[in-house]
C-alpha cells in the first residue's frame, strides 16, 4: 500500500424497498460503472482504489483494505479508517458487522490481539500473557 489514503468502496446489496428498481451500478474491477434506466451503462467510470461488489464479505474487506493497516499499526504507524456514505448505504454493517458476519473493527481487534499473542509477551513473574 504505497499511497497515504485509499478509498475503497462496497457496495451492498439492494434492500427490499429497491429490489423492484434493481441494480445501480456495474462493478469491474476497481471501477463503477452507473446504469441508466434501462440498465445499460451511462458512460461515466468511477474508479477507485477498490471496489468490492455486493457479495464481498466484511472478510475479504478486512483481508484486502484493513489488515495491511493493522500489521503497520501494530509496528507503531497511525492508520484510521473510517466509513463515509449517505444513509442505508450499508457502513455499521462494514464496520460493525450483524448476527451473521463480523465487522472490520473487530476482525481488526482479533487480529491485533493475535499479534500481541505471537509475542508471547510475559507478566513480571516471567509467565507467558496468553
Ligand atoms: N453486505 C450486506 N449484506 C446484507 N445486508 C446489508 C449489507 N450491507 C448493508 N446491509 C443492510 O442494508 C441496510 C443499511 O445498512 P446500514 O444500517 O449498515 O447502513 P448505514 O450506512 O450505517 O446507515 P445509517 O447512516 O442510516 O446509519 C441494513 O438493513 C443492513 O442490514
Amino acid at each position: 500500500m504505497s499511497d497515504k489514503i485509499q478509498v475503497a468502496i462496497k457496495v451492498r446489496p439492494l434492500v427490499t424497498r429497491e429490489k423492484d428498481v434493481g441494480e445501480f451500478w456495474r462493478v469491474d474491477g476497481n471501477a463503477l460503472y452507473p446504469l441508466n434506466i434501462d440498465k445499460q451503462p451511462s458512460g461515466e467510470i468511477f474508479a477507485y482504489d477498490h471496489v468490492f461488489a455486493n457479495n464481498s464479505t466484511n472478510m475479504e474487506v478486512f483481508e484486502k483494505v484493513v489488515k495491511p493497516l493493522v500489521n503497520r499499526a501494530v509496528k507503531g504507524f497511525n492508520a484510521t479508517i473510517f466509513a463515509y456514505g449517505q444513509t442505508s448505504s450499508g457502513k455499521t454493517h462494514t464496520m460493525l458487522g450483524d448476527q451473521n458476519e463480523a465487522g472490520i473493527t473487530q476482525l481488526a481487534v482479533s487480529s491485533m490481539f493475535d499479534f500481541m499473542k505471537r509475542l508471547n509477551l510475559k507478566d513480571e513473574t516471567g509467565k507467558v500473557i496468553d
